[in-house]
C-alpha cells in the first residue's frame, strides 16, 4: 500500500535526484525545525526504526525510510526537509501502526514510536513529540502482536567462565524468573525450552543496542550461545552486581533479596537486574507490572535435553514442525488462553516433586468423579478472557475500554466459579473458593462506569455511562441541546424562507452549513456564501458558526473528561494486577486440569501410582498421539516393566525382577520406535500430573529422559548422521543417572556393521552395568540379545509379526524374547528389489550367520 501525502513524490534511492538518506551525513543546520528534532531523536536510537508522527501518518525519514520501504514493500517517496532539499520518506497511516510495527518486529527490528503529545490544532509552533513506546521482539504487549497460545519471553544471560545466570520475563503476563547454573549445556537447554523472542547479552561492544536477528553473528556474542535466537547487545553497567541488586530492591520494595532466593546467586541476580532495567527503558510511559522475581533451580524439574524434546515431539512434530501430531496437540483440551499457555509450560517443565504431582492428580480425579462440576466449570471458563494479558495492558497503560469491559465480564464470572467449587476438596479447586472482594467490587465499578460496548478509540468519547460524573452529564446535556438547536435549524429556516428543499449539513472542512439549490432566487441577508457546488450553494450564518464553535469545544472537553475518567479506571485495574494475576494462575491451572480430566475420560486414561524408587510398570500402555490418529481400537496396547529394585530397598516386592535394560528387536515398521516413545511420553505425562494412556501404571520419578531416535544429517552444523548419533550417545552416557530413563533407537547403524555392533554392545553394557539407568534399546542387531544371558538386569523383548508365504502381518505386540531374524531381506523383497538380488542376499546372510561367533567371542572377553 502507498501512503499518499501532499508535497511528496515517489523516488528511487539510487537515481541522480536521490534525496538524503543518511542522517549522519546531512548538514543539520540546513534542516527545518521538525527534521532537526527528528534527527535528535534518531541519534538516541541509531539501531531502531523510528516512526515519527506527522498528522495522520507515522513517517520514517532518511535511512529508515529506505529500510521500511524495502521491508514492508511500501513506496519510497521524498519530501522537502528545508534548505537541505528533499529527504527520503516512507509513511504508514497512524491508525495502522500496529500492523506495520508487528511486521517490522517479526523481521527482527526494534521500533521506536515518537508520537505527538499535544493537540496539533492548538499547539503553538512545532507540535510537541515524545518517544512513547519502544517495541522489540521481547517487549510486546499489544494483542495483535502476540501469539495467544504461547508466552513471549524476554531473557537476559550473564556468563562467567562456565557459570551462567539466566533471567526471563513475559511482560505481557508478568511472569519473572531467574536461575543460575554451572553447566553451559543447561543454558542452551533452558533457552531452547523457553524459546525467548529476544535475549539480552551484556557486552563491551562499541556498537551497543544492536539487535542481532536470528542467525546473525557478532564477535561480541559469547560462542556458547545458540545462534538461532534474536540477541540484543547491551551495556554492562545495568548488569553489574551493584546496579542490578539496587534495581531489584527498588522495584520490589525490598530490603534484602534473601526472600527472593537469589541473594547468593550473583549471576542470576545480575541477569534479573539487567533485564528489569531494559524493560523500564523500553516502556517509556507506564511501568510494566512484573510479578515478584522467583528463583528456580533447573534440577528441581525433570530435565529433557533439546534432542530428546524434539524426538518426543512434545510441542511440534519432527517431520514438519507442526503442532498437529505433537503431544501438546493430543493433550490440548483447555478453554482459556491462560490455560493453553500453562499446559505448554507444564509440558516443558515436568515436576520432580511427588506431592505436587499428586495434588494435580487429586484434582483431575475429583473432576472425573464429578461430571456436572467438570462440565459446568468448562462452560464457565469459556467466558473468561485472557486475564493475564488484559491486566498487563491495563497496568502498562495501553488497554482500551473494550479490554476493561472484557476484564469486568471475566471478573463477574469469578464468584460463580467460586460457588461451583465451594464443596470441592482437591487443592487446585479449593484455591478458587475465595475470590478477593476487591476484584468483585472492581468488576461492579467497571460495569457501572463503562458502556456495554465501547468504541476502540478511547479519545473520542462514548465510553462512560450517564450518572457517573455530574460535570460530564452537564457537558453532555449542553452538547445535546446545541445539537438539538442545529437539528431544529433546518425546520426553522425552511419555515422562515419558505424553501422546502433547504438542508443543514456538516463536513470536516467547513463545519456546519446551510445548503440551498442554486436556482433559489431569494437568499436571506444574514446568509454568508461559503462554497458553490454544481447544483447548490452552501452558506453559513454567524449564529450557526457560534453554535458550531460551542459544540466542537464542548465535545472536545467532553471527550477529554471521558478519557480522564477512563484512565483513572485503567490505573485502578493496574494497581490490582498482582491480585488479578494470582487469580489468573489459579484459573489457568484449573483449566488445564479440567482439560486433562476431560481427556482422561474421552481416551480412557488411568491414574498412575507415583512411587518412590526406580520402578516403571505400565500395563497395556498406548502412545497418546498415535492412538488418537488411528481409528478407535486399532492401536495395540503394550506393557512395560523396568527398574530393578535398589539394594536395601525397605519394601522389596515383585518389581525386583524388572530389568533395567530391555533389548528390543523386531522388523522394520513393526512398532519399535512407537513403543519407545510411548514409554517416554507416558512417564512425562505422569510427571506433569496427568493421567496416562494405560490400563494401570506404577511409576517412580525420572530425573531426566533421554531419547536417541533415528538421526538425520545435521546439515546446519555440517555433521554426518553417524557423528550426530555419536554426539547424542556421548551426551547420554555422560549425563544419565540411575534415576534416568533412556530410550535408544538404533545405535551404530551409520558405520560399518562390526564397528556399529561393537559400539552398540559396549554402550548397552555400560548403561546396564555402570549407569544402571532404566533403558529400552531398540536395535536390528539381534546379536545384542546375548547380553541378557550375561547380565542379570538385561531382558530381551521383541515386536512380533506373523509371517505368511507372501507377506508379513505386523501385530505390533511387544513380547518377551529376542527376534531371531530381522526380516530386512523380506522388507527389501516387498519393496521390489529384483529376485536375483534377494536370493543372493539370502545366501550371503546364511554364510555370515554360520561363521559369526560374535556373541561367543564377546562372552569370552568379559
Ligand atoms: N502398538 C501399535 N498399534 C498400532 N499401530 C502401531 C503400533 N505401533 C506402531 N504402529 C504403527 O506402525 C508404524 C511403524 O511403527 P514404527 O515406526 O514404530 O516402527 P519401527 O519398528 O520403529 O520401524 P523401523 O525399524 O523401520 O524404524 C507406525 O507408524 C504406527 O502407525
Amino acid at each position: 500500500m502507498t501512503a499518499s501525502h501532499p508535497e511528496t513524490q515517489p523516488t528511487e534511492p539510487n537515481n541522480s535526484a536521490t534525496p538524503h538518506i543518511d542522517t549522519k551525513l546531512v548538514d543539520r543546520t540546513k534542516l527545518s525545525k521538525m527534521y532537526q528534532h527528528y534527527v535528535e531523536v534518531k541519534d538516541k536510537y541509531p539501531h531502531a526504526v523510528l516512526l515519527y508522527r506527522v498528522g495522520d501518518f507515522f513517517e520514517t525519514f532518511f535511512q529508515d525510510a529506505v529500510t521500511v520501504s524495502r521491508e514492508l514493500e511500501l513506496v519510497l517517496t521524498s519530501k522537502h526537509g528545508g534548505e537541505i532539499g528533499r529527504i527520503a520518506m516512507t509513511g504508514v497511516p497512524h491508525h495502522a501502526w500496529e500492523r506495520y510495527t508487528t511486521q517490522l518486529v517479526e523481521k527482527g527490528y526494534a521500533v521506536v514510536i515518537c508520537d505527538q503529545v499535544e493537540d496539533s490544532s492548538t499547539a503553538v509552533g512545532l507540535v510537541k513529540r515524545e518517544v512513547t513506546r519502544i517495541l522489540t521482539p521481547g517487549t510486546l504487549l499489544e494483542e495483535g502482536m502476540l501469539k495467544t497460545s504461547r508466552n513471549n519471553y524476554l531473557a537476559a544471560v550473564v556468563i562467567a567462565a562456565n557459570h551462567w545466570g539466566l533471567a526471563y520475563a513475559d511482560i505481557s503476563t508478568g511472569e519473572f524468573l531467574t536461575t543460575q547454573d554451572s553447566n553451559l549445556e543447561h543454558l542452551t537447554q533452558e533457552l531452547t525450552r523457553l524459546q525467548p523472542a529476544e535475549i539480552l547479552v551484556p557486552t563491551n561492544a562499541p556498537d551497543l543496542c544492536t539487535l542481532l536477528r536470528p542467525g546473525e553473528t557478532s564477535p561480541h556474542l559469547p560462542p556458547c550461545l545458540p545462534p538461532s535466537f534474536c540477541y540484543s547487545l547491551r551495556p554492562q553497567t545495568p548488569f553489574s552486581q551493584n546496579e542490578a541488586r539496587c534495581k531489584l530492591l527498588e522495584k520490589f520494595k525490598l530490603r534484602s533479596l534473601e526472600g527472593i532466593g537469589c541473594n547468593h546467586l550473583p549471576l542470576a541476580l545480575r541477569a534479573a537486574g539487567g533485564l528489569l532495567e531494559y524493560v523500564e527503558d523500553m516502556q517509556k510511559v507506564n511501568p510494566v507490572a512484573l510479578q515478584k522475581l522467583r528463583t528456580y533451580t533447573i534440577t528441581d524439574y525433570l530435565i529433557i535435553d533439546n534432542h530428546s524434546r524434539r524426538n518426543l515431539e512434545i510441542t511440534q512434530t519432527v517431520r514438519d514442525s507442526t503442532f498437529h501430531g505433537s503431544l501438546l496437540w493430543s493433550l490440548h483440551r483447555t478453554t482459556t488462553a491462560m490455560g493453553g499457555r500453562a499446559l505448554r509450560r507444564w509440558l516443558l517443565q515436568p515436576l520432580l516433586d511427588i506431592k505436587g504431582i499428586r495434588a494435580r492428580q487429586d484434582t483431575i480425579a475429583e473432576l472425573i468423579a464429578n461430571t456436572p462440576l467438570r462440565q459446568d466449570l468448562r462452560q464457565l471458563l469459556k467466558q473468561i478472557y485472557d486475564l493475564e494479558r488484559l491486566t498487563g495492558r491495563a497496568s502498562s497503560g495501553i488497554a482500551n475500554a473494550k479490554d476493561l469491559v472484557a476484564l469486568a465480564d471475566s471478573f463477574s464470572q469469578l464468584p460463580k466459579l467460586s460457588n461451583l467449587v465451594a464443596d470441592a476438596s482437591s487443592p487446585f479447586l479449593r484455591a478458587l473458593q475465595k475470590i478477593p472482594p476487591t476484584i468483585v467490587e472492581l468488576a461492579e465499578k467497571l460495569h457501572a462506569h463503562l458502556v456495554e460496548s465501547p468504541p476502540i478509540n478511547i479519545k473520542e468519547g462514548n465510553l462512560i455511562r450517564p450518572g457517573i460524573n455530574p460535570e460530564l452529564d452537564q457537558r453532555k446535556t449542553t452538547v445535546e441541546s446545541d445539537q438539538q438547536w442545529i437539528a431544529n435549524l433546518e425546520i426553522d429556516e425552511r419555515a422562515k424562507t419558505g424553501n422546502s428543499t433547504l438542508k443543514v449539513g456538516f463536513n470536516k472542512t467547513f463545519g456546519y452549513y446551510i445548503s440551498i439549490s442554486r436556482k433559489t432566487a431569494h437568499i436571506p441577508d444574514n446568509y454568508i456564501r461559503k462554497q458553490t457546488l454544481t447544483n447548490e450553494e452552501r452558506y453559513i450564518t454567524p449564529e450557526l458558526k457560534e453554535r458550531e464553535a460551542r459544540i466542537l469545544t464542548a465535545r472536545e472537553d467532553l471527550n477529554q473528561l471521558e478519557y480522564q475518567i477512563f484512565t483513572e479506571l485503567r490505573q485502578e485495574v493496574g494497581e490490582e494486577s498482582e491480585t488479578i494475576r494470582n487469580i489468573s494462575r489459579a484459573v489457568a491451572a484449573v483449566d488445564v486440569l479440567c482439560g486433562l480430566a476431560e481427556l482422561a475420560i474421552q481416551q480412557d486414561y488411568c491414574r498412575p501410582e507415583i512411587i518412590e524408587g526406580r520402578e516403571i510398570t505400565i500395563i497395556h500402555g498406548r502412545h497418546p498421539v498415535v492412538e488418537q490418529t488411528l481409528p478407535t481400537g486399532f492401536f495395540v496396547p503394550n506393557s512395560t516393566q523396568l527398574g530393578k529394585q535398589e539394594k536395601n530397598h525397605p519394601h522389596p516386592d515383585k518389581t525386583e525382577e524388572n530389568p533395567d535394560l530391555i533389548i528390543l528387536t523386531g522388523p522394520n515398521a513393526s512398532g519399535k520406535s512407537c513403543y519407545l516413545r510411548q514409554v517416554g511420553l507416558i512417564q512425562l505425562m505422569a510427571q506433569i500430573g496427568s493421567f496416562v494412556p494405560a490400563k494401570s501404571a506404577r511409576l517412580a520419578l525420572c530425573d531426566r529422559i533421554f531419547t536417541r531416535v533415528g538421526a538425520v544429517d545435521d546439515l546446519a552444523t555440517g555433521q554426518s548422521t553417524f557423528m550426530v548419533e555419536m554426539n547424542e550417545t556421548a551426551n547420554i552416557l555422560n549425563h544419565a543417572t540411575a534415576r534416568s530413563l533412556i530410550l535408544l533407537d538404533e545405535i551404530g547403524r551409520g558405520t560399518a556393521t562390526f564397528d556399529g555392533l561393537s559400539i552398540a554392545w559396549a554402550v548397552a553394557e555400560h548403561i546396564a552395568t555402570d549407569i544402571q539407568a532404566r533403558t529400552i534399546f531398540a536395535t536390528h542387531y539381534h546379536e545384542l540379545n546375548e547380553l541378557a544371558s550375561i547380565l542379570p538386569n538385561v531382558a530381551n523383548y521383541q515386536v512380533t509379526v506373523k509371517e505368511l508365504p507372501d507377506k508379513i502381518i505386523f501385530l505390533h505386540q511387544v513380547q518377551p524374547g529376542g527376534a531371531d531374524k530381522s526380516y530386512g531381506i523380506e522388507a527389501g523383497r516387498l519393496a521390489g528389489l529384483p529376485d536375483p538380488v534377494i536370493q543372493r542376499a539370502k545366501q550371503v546372510m546364511a554364510q555370515i550367520e554360520k561363521h559369526s561367533k560374535i556373541a561367543l567371542g564377546l562372552q569370552n572377553i568379559k
